[in-house]
């Protein structure tokens, strides 16, 4: 569970805030969309929460810590499990479907990781995590000749390889085709359900967090303009958020 009590961020030497006391709170299980109109801060929202960006004052309590008071290394702890997505996921795209994900098994191991050096069990547990995200039939064509659809589901495979607990994706959909952007976000629901991670992700198309998130966070000038259940919104709701 994470807790935000009253986050605030600059980003310096800008004065301007670009979250403004933001509190808000994460369930475990939950698929939460952050929406808002662009500027309106949900990248830096997300980044905060994930622990990838420092906020000015407010507290981030996660399962009950807060981190705001943990050294570097109890940080990295409570990170453990976390994996955030950034928009293009950051892929090897001369490698194959199958390569990419089965490198990730050797995040421990830096060394065989550089050298490519993966077992044969390690390459048959990646075509499970490749046959996972439905992309089996993939596994050996270069990530460079993949569609952006594609990509997304490698980089949620190579989430789910390494135990993922928790995903943090930044408009995963952005830029893909209205049949890609309703399958990947069909696919990070479903494996959300299934394997029981916490999903945060912020999204443009407002149509997309109504149909797949569990709740809304709407964002408008760095502030939580609305943060319900997700269903269609009311014009009303909307505009406090896009107005
Ligand atoms: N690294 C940075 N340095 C300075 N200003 C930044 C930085 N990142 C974001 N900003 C500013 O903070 C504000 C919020 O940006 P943010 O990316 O969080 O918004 P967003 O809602 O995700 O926008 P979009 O939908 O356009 O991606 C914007 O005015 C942006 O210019």
């Amino acid at each position: 569970m994470i807790i935000a009590r009253n986050i605030t961020k600059t980003y310096k030497p800008d004065p301007r805030e670009v979250l403004s006391k933001v509190s808000l709170q994460i369930d475990d299980g939950e698929l939460v969309a952050i929406v808002g109109g662009s500027g309106s801060g949900k990248t830096t929202l997300l980044r905060c929460l994930a622990l990838q960006e420092p906020w000015d004052s407010g507290q981030l309590i996660v399962n009950g810590e807060d981190v705001g008071k943990l050294g570097p290394i109890a940080r990295r702890l409570t990170r453990r499990g976390w994996v955030y997505i950034e928009e293009k996921p950051q892929l090897d795209v001369r490698s194959s479907a199958l390569k990419n994900v089965a490198r990730s098994l050797l995040f421990h191991s830096p060394v065989r990781a550089l050298a490519g050096l993966v077992s044969k069990n390690e390459h048959m547990e990646a075509m499970d995590y490749l046959e996972r995200v439905g992309l089996l039939d993939k596994a050996h064509q270069k990530v460079g000749q993949l569609s952006g659809g594609e990509k997304q589901r490698i980089a949620v495979a190579k989430a789910l390889i390494q135990g993922a607990t928790m995903i943090f994706a930044d408009e995963p959909v952005s830029g893909l085709d209205p049949e890609s952007a309703h399958s990947v976000m069909r696919d990070l629901k479903a494996i959300g359900k299934r394997e029981n991670i916490t999903i945060v992700t912020t999204l443009h198309k407002l149509d997309f967090a109504e149909r797949y998130a569990t709740r809304i966070l709407g964002v408008k000038d760095g502030r939580i303009a609305l943060d319900i259940p997700a269903r269609t919104l009311t014009s009303r709701e909307r505009e406090l958020i896009f107005s």
